[in-house]
């Protein structure tokens, strides 16, 4: 034990003297933990860390490759029939780790490798590389260890009955894949806790989700609900950057969580996840007129006259809700109507989808829309995430048109309801700039890729290919905008 202390202290020591070489430091606040605070100054879209996954693996929703999560031509490994790779490039850097994984997965029934989760493979992952550093295969760095992982947080004592059941069933497929019956089933089970709090979900340039990965060194990062950095992914490397200005000194923060939501709703996922309450800046307001305000209109009702922009609050005979502008009542049975039929809409609408009947989901999500806005305040959550969903659809049946006119109306609900700075605000500039490209509105265009642009090259850098080919497409649009300005003066100067 003192032995293991005596360890841990140095690998501090040598963590600390790695990071002050990047500005930063690692310092315990109470109730907090552990925190990541920095030496200097970094400007917005500075990268302030970034690191490669202690180990990752890819989501199942369709085959990528096991090393840089890209889809396109895949070979599956011909032993395991698991894994897939793209290339010689990506298989050759995963074979020292995949070797071993190989013949473990080899030996598992075929049933078994059918229904294993990428949370199993994560952990028979994190197994093999932790025995390969110590057998010296990969060699162990300052920055990537397994000393840093066991450093992690786990919160096994707040985990409930029911998640430590499913905790030590995962654990014994894991004891059974490795073949090392010695291995405890509580240890790894506590391994699954650290996942919970610690792994991030692998999203590609657009936010869509690749896979999942540890990446000790980002996970010393707490959350805020303004956060003051951001984490993006390039391929399988973890990007954090400063959003806004960071003075030396000051604690480094990113969001954990969907932000879109009320005060209550973001600490209710963070309490459930994360095992804390938020007291960042937006949530030390929690109850507070503002808060209550900002909740009622993001999700609650609105009032019942259509010119009112007043936001509803439970009346004190529970019948129903009081407009907090015009006073009127709203009768809680005539809600309760419409969310039965908006209830019964959404799984028809949710079935169409998941048969593939994109046509039938989008008229039915038009429906649950036009229901909603009779509910809903017009920056209501439900309603956003209603539109999304018509957008996604629209984009894949490729009516341009009415997909623009779905990405235009969440355009003022994003910018309520996520920071000035925030990815998702740029994605969504970015996809109307593409509709309007496509539907050759070239001057709507250029506009709303510029916008894209400025947030996403603080967000995103603009080094990726991503946003090379976002400058290509601003310039294009900028260039068939002043052509197109241009040959109208001249049409206007021949008539
Ligand atoms: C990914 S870890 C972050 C690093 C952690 N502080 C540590 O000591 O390793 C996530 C955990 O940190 C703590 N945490 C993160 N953000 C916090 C915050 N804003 N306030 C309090 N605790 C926070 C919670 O215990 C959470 O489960």
């Amino acid at each position: 034990m003192a032995l293991q202390k005596k360890i841990c202290a140095s690998s501090m020591e040598e963590l600390q003297k790695a990071l002050s070489d990047k500005g930063l430091t690692v310092s315990p606040v109470p109730k907090k933990g552990r925190c990541l605070f920095t030496t200097r100054d970094f400007s917005p879209g500075e990268v302030i860390i970034w690191e490669e996954p202690y180990v990752s693996v890819p989501n199942k929703s369709s085959a990528k490759c096991e090393w840089c999560f890209t889809s396109t031509n895949l070979k599956r490994c011909s032993a395991c029939h698991v894994v897939y790779y793209c290339g010689n490039t990506c298989q050759k850097s995963d074979w020292k780790l995949h070797r071993v994984e190989c013949k473990a997965l080899s030996k598992v029934d075929k049933e078994r490798i059918k229904s294993l989760t990428p949370s199993v493979r994560l952990m028979v992952k994190l197994y093999l590389r932790r025995k390969l550093q110590d057998e010296k295969v990969i060699p162990a760095t300052v920055l990537d260890n397994f000393n840093l992982v066991e450093s992690l947080v786990s919160h096994i004592a707040d985990i409930d009955e029911k998640q430590l059941v499913l905790y030590a069933q995962m654990a014994n497929l894991v004891n059974l894949i490795l073949q090392r019956p010695e291995m405890s089933i509580k240890e790894i089970a506590e391994k699954f806790s650290k996942f919970s709090c610690n792994a991030h979900t692998i999203c590609d340039a657009e936010l869509k989700p690749l896979g999942t990965g540890l990446y000790p060194l980002v996970s010393i990062i707490n959350h805020s609900c303004l956060p003051n950095s951001v984490l993006i992914f390039e391929g399988r490397m973890a990007v954090v950057r400063a959003v806004q200005h960071i003075p030396k000194g000051t604690e480094v923060l990113i969001s954990y969580i969907e932000m879109a939501g009320s005060t209550a709703t973001r600490q209710k996922a963070l309490r459930g996840q994360y095992f804390f309450s938020c007291t960042c800046i937006r949530c030390i307001k929690l109850g507070q007129n503002d808060d209550i305000q900002e909740s009622a209109v993001l999700e609650g009702y609105r009032c019942k006259d259509k010119r009112c922009s007043g936001f509803l609050l439970r009346d004190s005979g529970n019948k129903g809700f009081r407009c907090q502008l015009c006073g009127l009542f709203r009768d809680r049975e005539e809600i309760k109507i419409v969310v039965n039929e908006m209830e019964s809409m959404s799984e028809k609408a949710s079935f169409s989808l998941s048969n593939g009947h994109n046509k039938d989901a989008s008229v039915m999500y038009k429906m649950i829309e036009k229901l909603q806005q009779k509910l809903y305040h017009q920056f209501s959550v439900n309603l956003m995430r209603t539109r999304e969903n018509l957008l996604k659809i629209l984009m894949e049946l490729q009516d341009w048109k009415e997909a623009l006119k779905y990405c235009r109306l969440s355009i003022p609900v994003y910018k309520r309801v996520y920071p000035e700075c925030h990815p998702l605000l740029g994605l969504q500039y970015y996809t109307c700039g593409k509709l309007e490209w496509w539907l050759g509105e070239t001057g709507e265009a250029y506009r709303s890729l510029a916008k894209a642009a400025e947030i996403l090259r603080i967000t995103h850098g603009t080094n990726t290919n991503f946003m090379k080919e976002l400058f290509v497409k601003i310039e294009e649009a900028r260039a068939e905008f002043s052509y197109r300005i241009s040959s109208t003066w001249k049409i206007e100067e021949d008539v």
